[in-house]
């Protein structure tokens, strides 16, 4: 069979292979001499079979595959042969994998470890890695033969030491070093620049470019857009004609591609949308005939019954109108990332993108398994964004060591993932489900050695993943004396409740390059300090947390949340939310971008309903034709300043019709022919009555508040008013200057005249239980405190103060999270929610009463109305459910 088999030789383009039968077919080419015994999928000779031949993996179509890679597609891969798509059989000499049928002769084993070019013990390893590779939580390290060995480069947490001015009971676990040797902690990352400020996309001095750029795409792109160029320039020469840009329409757009829309609304057509709004009519228009009817015809035997049902039906009509209404102008979005490129991100230029910071909440390791931690954090670390401009910062609600030591792991493996992830753009940049597809060698092979790379990945990933389940495996059995970490000292969280703020920095500028000599975004563990008497706010207080802490110390004007089960999905995920963020248009005006929710295994049918598919797919497109989608907890980017409780932006509008009359909208008042003359009247009452319920003046942003300060008091005025100003500002956000400061850079960066160890004394400062007595914390500022769905209320809030919201919906989805998928966890988060719509609706941010005369609009208060009522239509529903029927009771 196998001596019958033919031969196949690639030609160099690799959708283009030349099929060669050794019998010498005619029409068959000639073997290319280089070609001969080449690998398809990893390059190498492909050896000889045991009869001597060269090896032939598939007998069908004999796609040259070398024995390594037959055996590995075997074992791990998809079984099949890359390109005919027929399952491998197995072969004289290779190794068994589970599911070969026993037909084979018992020779085989024989030749197995003829065969085998690696030795046993190698192999031995490679089983052992295999019985790990199950993902969750540890503790499955009963079948491993051999005694773990933790890595000696890779220390577990052990030594926090102290920065030498902080006082013991605040630990922060500022630089440290390992008992072996190895340098792997590294203090707060931070040029030495005496510039009292310093924006960090200014910062020249930083070689940006070794990232992002290496893309096929994007040079593709880059390469058509220079080839634009040069022909436009060609056209505008030889036409001779004055280009002042009403020349020739077709080309405009080309000329000055980097100064268009970064996004575009895509109108839904309305020949499919209103088929849908006449539905919605017709259905209101029965609904009134009903209740003509059932209220023009009461049943007097059985009044009480009849009101019953009438009430509830009358309930069920209100909350279906709420439902239908914000869905009339439904809109989708495009992004032109390339323009993005364009504009901010040029090659050979530093780029211009504005800096971002993560989030990322964890509360309990035992519930979160911190492998699924872990990938969030590595596909993080990998976004496709200049590294300078990212930093990570775990919150731990838990204070476990588990998580810091899980998060010291991951820093120490990210400096491998993430120049793998960066150099083969790999999709998406979590291991974990990354390793779980399965590839196809003649798409994806596009560069050379990404094979040979990414089975070596895979195996550095096991590796990994043996150390993480360890450490799980470890942490199931807590000490008597509590944790102690390497150094001896107690770890600072031994009492979850009762224990100070602790900061730890991983990677970043000293902390360690990856291994390809580039630098890694920074990566911060922050424990906010827990203290009993003290409301912890649960994940609003640990955002709220993570906000001050970002903005001491590093202040990127944007911020992405993400819980700890959410992994980025989609690498360009960022620069899709930076084209609404940075356009000068549509930009000043959005607090946050929020990006659908989505989830990787959900059975088909979709049990639990886990999916939300009419919330996500259609509610929140309405909302977004309105004034912008509901921030949902998790896959949003925030616009800092929008979080800090200031009002939005007031957009200039050309001077419109004003009258003295109220409301202001009234259409019967003859002000039309007069306007001119009533341009200068003084604002209408209603703007008054705005001010009063907002406090506008207070609530502009700092930009504005500094320009009026400098108007109204020079000279040595401007620092009394200065004083004054910094006093309010304390009162509102609490007893920090570092923090103050920082509220004032709208663009964000750091003031940069501290030492790294006094601004991390700041920041174990700024976690205190503490820092939140009497400022605005959790009421107008940052996270919004009062129910255990604050995601609501927090974009309530800034919806309220005439925010616009935006929904992206990117075609990879941009971040994919993990469901309850048992019957019993969904119940339990269905309950909570509707008990944070309770909470909500009795707080005194109940949209049915707050924020009149603010920026909410009509419509998108419908929306938040529906989402705070609808646990209360269970109520009725259970009494029309249970009422008899009104045949009974008539007669
Ligand atoms: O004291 C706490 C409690 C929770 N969390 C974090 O909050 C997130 C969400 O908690 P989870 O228990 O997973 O709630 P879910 O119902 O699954 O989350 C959804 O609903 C929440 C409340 O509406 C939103 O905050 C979430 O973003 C959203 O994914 C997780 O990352 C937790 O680690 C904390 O940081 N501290
Ligand atoms: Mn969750
Ligand atoms: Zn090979
Ligand atoms: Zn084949």
């Amino acid at each position: 069979m196998e001596a019958s088999a033919g031969l196949v030789a690639g030609s160099h383009n690799r959708n283009e292979l030349v099929v060669i039968r050794r019998d010498g077919e005619p029409g068959a080419r000639p073997l290319k001499q280089q070609n001969r015994g080449a690998c398809q999928i990893c390059g190498d000779d492909l050896g000889l079979g045991p009869g001597g031949d060269p090896f032939v993996a598939c007998n069908e179509c004999a796609f040259p595959v070398c024995r390594d890679c037959y055996e590995y597609e075997r074992r791990e891969g998809t079984q099949n042969c890359p390109q005919c798509k027929t399952r491998y059989k197995r072969l004289k000499g290779c190794a068994r994998v589970p599911g070969d049928e026993e037909e084979d002769g018992a020779d085989d084993l024989e030749d197995e470890f003829n065969w085998r070019d690696r030795d046993d013990s190698q192999y031995a390893a490679e089983s052992m890695l295999h019985a790990h590779m199950t993902y969750g939580r540890g503790g499955d390290l009963d079948g491993v033969h051999q005694p773990f060995q933790p890595n000696p480069n890779v220390p577990l947490l052990t030594n926090g030491q102290m920065v030498d001015d902080i006082p013991p009971e605040q630990h922060a676990l500022v630089p440290s070093f390992v008992g072996g040797g190895g340098k792997r902690i590294h203090p707060l990352p931070y040029a030495d620049s005496n510039l009292p400020v310093q924006p960090r996309s200014m910062d020249p001095s930083k070689d940006i470019g070794s990232y992002g750029y290496g893309s096929v795409a994007w040079k593709e792109r880059m390469e058509s857009w220079k080839q634009k160029q040069e022909r436009l320039h060609q056209a505008r020469n030889d036409g001779g004609k004055d280009w002042n840009g009403d020349g020739d329409d077709a080309d405009l757009p080309l000329m000055d591609e980097a100064r268009q829309p970064l996004s575009r609304k895509v109108p839904i057509p309305s020949s499919l949308i209103n088929p849908y709004r006449m539905i919605i009519v017709i259905r209101l228009v029965i609904v009134c005939l009903f209740f003509h009817y059932r209220v023009m015809h009461p049943v007097h035997d059985a009044f009480v019954l009849w009101l019953i049902s009438v009430i509830c039906e009358i309930w069920f009509a209100m909350s279906w109108i709420l439902d239908q209404f914000p869905k009339w102008f439904p809109i989708e979005r495009e992004t032109y990332l390339d323009r993005l490129t364009l504009r901010f991100d040029k090659e050979g230029q530093p780029s211009q993108l504005a800096p971002v910071d993560f989030f990322v909440s964890t509360v309990d390791p035992a519930k979160e398994p911190p492998l699924v931690t872990a990938n969030t954090i590595l596909s993080i670390l990998a976004v496709d964004y200049p590294v300078d401009k990212l930093s990570c910062y775990v919150s731990d609600d838990g204070a476990a060591m588990l998580t810091f030591e899980g998060l010291s792991e991951t820093s120490e493996f990210a400096k491998k993932w993430v120049p793998f992830c960066k150099k083969y753009s790999i999709e998406p940049r979590a291991p974990e489900w990354y390793f779980q597809q399965k590839i196809d060698y003649l798409k994806d092979k596009v560069v050379p050695n990404f094979v040979r790379d990414r089975r070596a990945m895979k195996r550095e990933y096991e590796e990994f993943k043996i150390r993480i389940n360890a450490l799980v495996a470890k942490a199931q059995k807590v000490p008597e004396e509590g944790w102690t970490m390497q150094d001896g000292t107690p770890w600072p969280g031994n009492n979850v409740r009762d224990h100070p703020g602790m900061i730890q920095v991983f990677l970043g500028q000293s902390g360690g390059l990856d291994v390809e000599g580039n630098e890694l975004p920074r990566l911060v563990y922050v424990s906010r300090e827990k203290r009993p008497g003290y409301n912890h706010h649960k994940k609003a207080g640990a955002m709220n947390a993570l906000v001050r802490v970002s903005a001491v110390l590093t202040n990127a004007p944007y911020m992405l949340n993400l819980d700890c089960d959410h992994y980025v999905n989609n690498s360009k995920a960022v620069k899709e939310a930076m084209c609404f963020m940075m356009d000068p248009l549509v930009g000043k005006k959005v607090c946050y971008v929020q990006f659908p929710q989505r989830f990787d295994s959900i059975d088909r049918h979709d049990r639990y309903a886990n999916k939300n598919v009419v919330f996500f797919d259609i509610n929140m497109k309405g909302l977004d034709g309105i004034q912008g989608p509901i921030y949902v907890g998790t896959g949003c980017v925030f616009r800092r300043q929008a979080l800090y409780g200031y009002d939005a932006p007031k957009t200039k509008k050309p001077p419109s019709r004003t009258c003295n009359c109220w409301p202001k909208w009234c259409v019967c008042c003859f002000c039309f022919g007069n306007r001119k003359n009533k341009k200068k009247v003084t604002k209408p009452k209603t703007e008054k009555k705005k001010r009063l319920f907002f406090k506008k003046e207070e609530n502009q942003s700092p930009a504005y508040a500094l320009s009026e300060i400098d108007e109204a008091a020079a000279g040595a005025e401007t620092q009394k008013a200065g004083i004054v100003n910094q006093q309010k500002l304390e009162k509102k956000f609490g007893q920090s200057a570092v923090f103050v400061a920082s509220t004032l850079l709208e663009n964000g960066g750091t003031l940069r005249c501290d030492s790294p160890a006094s601004l991390l004394k700041e920041a174990i400062h700024v976690i205190g239980c503490g820092y939140e007595d009497k400022t605005d914390w959790g009421k107008e500022i940052g996270w919004i405190y009062g129910s255990v769905t604050e995601d609501i209320l927090t974009g309530f809030k800034m919806h309220c103060h005439g925010w616009r919201s935006i929904y992206c919906i990117p075609k990879r989805p941009a971040f994919k999270g993990s469901a309850p998928l048992n019957l019993s966890d969904r119940l339990n988060q269905v309950l909570r929610w509707a008990l944070g719509s309770i909470e909500i609706f009795f707080s005194n941010h109940c949209p049915l009463w707050y924020g009149y005369g603010g920026g909410l609009k009509f419509l998108e208060r419908f929306s938040y109305i529906n989402s705070i009522v609808y646990p209360w239509t269970s109520i009725p529903l259970l009494a029309y459910c249970t009422l008899p029927c009104s045949k009974d009771f008539s007669r």
